[in-house]
């Protein structure tokens, strides 16, 4: 699904009004309607008291509308105009009028106005700003926003929770609403996913309202959100009359005394997506616990007993992984400079090899074209630099990409890959991965999928979503707690398996 910009999103409206010869107070309508069933479907016409606090903008317009056919339907209602400006659209003055109308004339709020009461067990309905937030939000509304917040009554935010800019990092975080959930307009927004903004809304939804679907699907935008639709369409089935050459071979490179257990994790985890051979090339401390645990890998052992010293072997891999729980010994840094002046073969590198990369920047040069990258975020920073706010480290990012011509994958919450300009928003995935070896395992996956063919982009954002999937599908087993980078491997299968699985509902409705 893509990821629209807030300019991109205006023009959407534009265009949907003159191609369905509506107009915008009909589009604004369509909108808040689906606010409304949205919340009559789980309400019932139950009685709770629903604060609604509208701004002067359309964000607000869309509260007075939903203010208005709540009413309609009997619902206990109490609404707000935040008078943040004198200026007020022009949907928002109609919907001002039809709801005064209705005998529902809201409280206006001002500055220095004392604020209404919200009991824990009310809904508060945030309509107080949208996409057109421009400057950080006077005093007094941010006091207003704190206010709402210590209610602790379940927030819903419409669009966007108020205060958030859609292009950047707010300076103060008490400047935002927090919403418990957010229901947003026809495409997600890029904050939703990112580490200092997606705070703000922990759950979203989109709701369709209609705009016109060939703007949507002709559009170019920056970024994607990557869920199964996304990945199916990467999915290449296995062949019937193929061996384990046709799937390739992948080496696995990395541990050191005492971190044999990452390269366990990821040449296991390389199995089991689907390499045809995996071999992994270990300090020699490695070979006994590799050989015995995992008998399907074949080993290499370096010349050194607790690290490698130099990269040297006689099998021409399809790919390699590279660097998990490698260290930075002296010598160990001099053989991956040494290897990477030779090395032709397609690599995926994280870990140590990154740190290494960061603090010999002339290794950069010689990466192979479509390396693969997978820093998490203290990695990043060493890689790219400081930045300031999410919004700088994905234009750092996107150079450094551009620069080196690697794919960057940075794992998180949402991790987001990043190539050619464009970056990928990954669904899947929980806070039961935040466990160390889980980004092992994402190394040998990345790398598995390259050996079978896959092109270095397309294996590293469906392998971030399978790892994710994974993660999601044991999690019902483990709980967070207890997910464990092992139990993660353990889920790659039926990550495979639900790619094809079709949903419950949809047999539900074909019955
Ligand atoms: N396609 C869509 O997504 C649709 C969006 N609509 C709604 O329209 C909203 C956007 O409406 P607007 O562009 O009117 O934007 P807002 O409703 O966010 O209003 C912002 C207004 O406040 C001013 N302003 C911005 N920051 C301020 C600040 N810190 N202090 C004081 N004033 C400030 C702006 O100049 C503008 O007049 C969306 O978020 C959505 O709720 C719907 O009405 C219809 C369809
Ligand atoms: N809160 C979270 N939600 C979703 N995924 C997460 C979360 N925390 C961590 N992960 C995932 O777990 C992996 C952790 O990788 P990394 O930090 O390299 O760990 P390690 O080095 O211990 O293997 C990444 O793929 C990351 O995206
Ligand atoms: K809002």
């Amino acid at each position: 699904m893509k990821i629209f910009a807030a300019e991109q999103i205006y023009a959407a409206d534009k265009t949907t009004i003159k191609k369905q010869n509506i107009t915008s107070d009909v589009l604004m309508e369509r909108a808040a309607t689906r606010l409304f069933e949205w919340l009559h479907l789980r309400l019932q016409g139950n009685p709770v008291k629903i604060h609604l606090f509208c701004g002067i903008g359309n964000n607000g317009g869309d509260g007075l509308v939903l203010a208005r056919q709540l009413k309609e339907e009997g619902y206990n209602i109490a609404v707000y105009v935040v008078r943040y400006s004198e200026k007020r659209s022009d949907d928002f003055s109609t919907n001002l009028e039809r709801l005064k109308k209705r005998e529902v004339t809201p409280d206006v709020l001002e500055e220095g106005d004392a604020l209404p009461t919200i009991s824990k067990d009310d809904i508060i309905v945030d309509a107080i700003f949208g996409l057109g937030l421009n400057r950080p939000p006077d005093d007094w509304v941010v006091a207003l926003f704190e206010h709402l917040h210590r209610s602790r009554a379940f927030t819903l935010s419409v669009d966007i929770p108020s205060g958030l800019f859609t292009d950047r990092v707010p300076s103060d975080k008490k400047a935002v609403v927090k919403a418990n959930h957010t229901l947003t307009f026809q495409v997600p927004k890029l904050v939703f996913f990112l580490p200092k903004t997606g705070i703000f809304t922990e759950n979203w939804e989109v709701l369709d309202i209609g705009l016109d679907q060939e703007f949507l699907s002709t559009a170019e935008t920056d970024y994607e959100l990557i869920g199964k639709n996304e990945v199916l369409a990467f999915y290449e089935p296995r062949k019937k009359y193929s061996h384990k050459g046709t799937y390739g071979h992948s080496l696995i490179i990395g541990g050191s005394y005492g971190k044999i257990g990452a390269v366990h994790l990821a040449a296991k985890a390389c199995l089991h997506t689907g390499s045809g051979l995996v071999t992994a090339y270990v300090p020699q401390c490695g070979y006994t616990p590799l050989q015995t645990n995992l008998p399907e890998a074949m080993v290499i052992t370096d010349a050194a007993e607790k690290h490698i010293s130099k990269i040297d072997f006689d099998i021409e891999p399809t790919v390699i992984g590279l660097g998990i729980g490698m260290g930075k010994d002296t010598k160990t840094v001099n053989a991956l400079g040494q290897f990477l002046d030779v090395n032709k073969t397609p690599l995926v590198i994280d870990a140590d090899a990154l740190n290494i990369l960061s603090e010999n920047e002339e290794f950069l040069d010689k990466l192979p074209p479509r390396s693969v990258l997978t820093p998490h975020p203290k990695e990043l920073e060493r890689l790219i630099g400081k930045w300031d706010g999410d919004f700088q480290k994905l234009e750092m990012a996107k150079s450094f990409s551009q620069k080196y011509d690697c794919v960057l994958v940075i794992k998180g919450s949402n991790t987001l890959t990043i190539y050619d300009g464009k970056g990928y928003v990954n669904t899947t995935g929980n806070p039961g991965m935040a466990t160390g070896g889980t980004g092992d395992v994402l190394t040998g996956m990345v790398t598995g999928l390259i050996a079978q063919g896959y092109p270095p982009l397309q294996a590293a954002i469906f392998g971030v979503y399978m790892h994710g999937e994974a993660g999601d599908t044991m999690v019902e087993d483990t709980g967070y707690q207890t997910l464990t980078a092992s139990k993660l491997i353990e889920g790659i299968g039926e990550a495979f398996l639900d790619l094809f699985a079709v949903d419950d509902d949809v047999l539900a409705d074909e019955e």
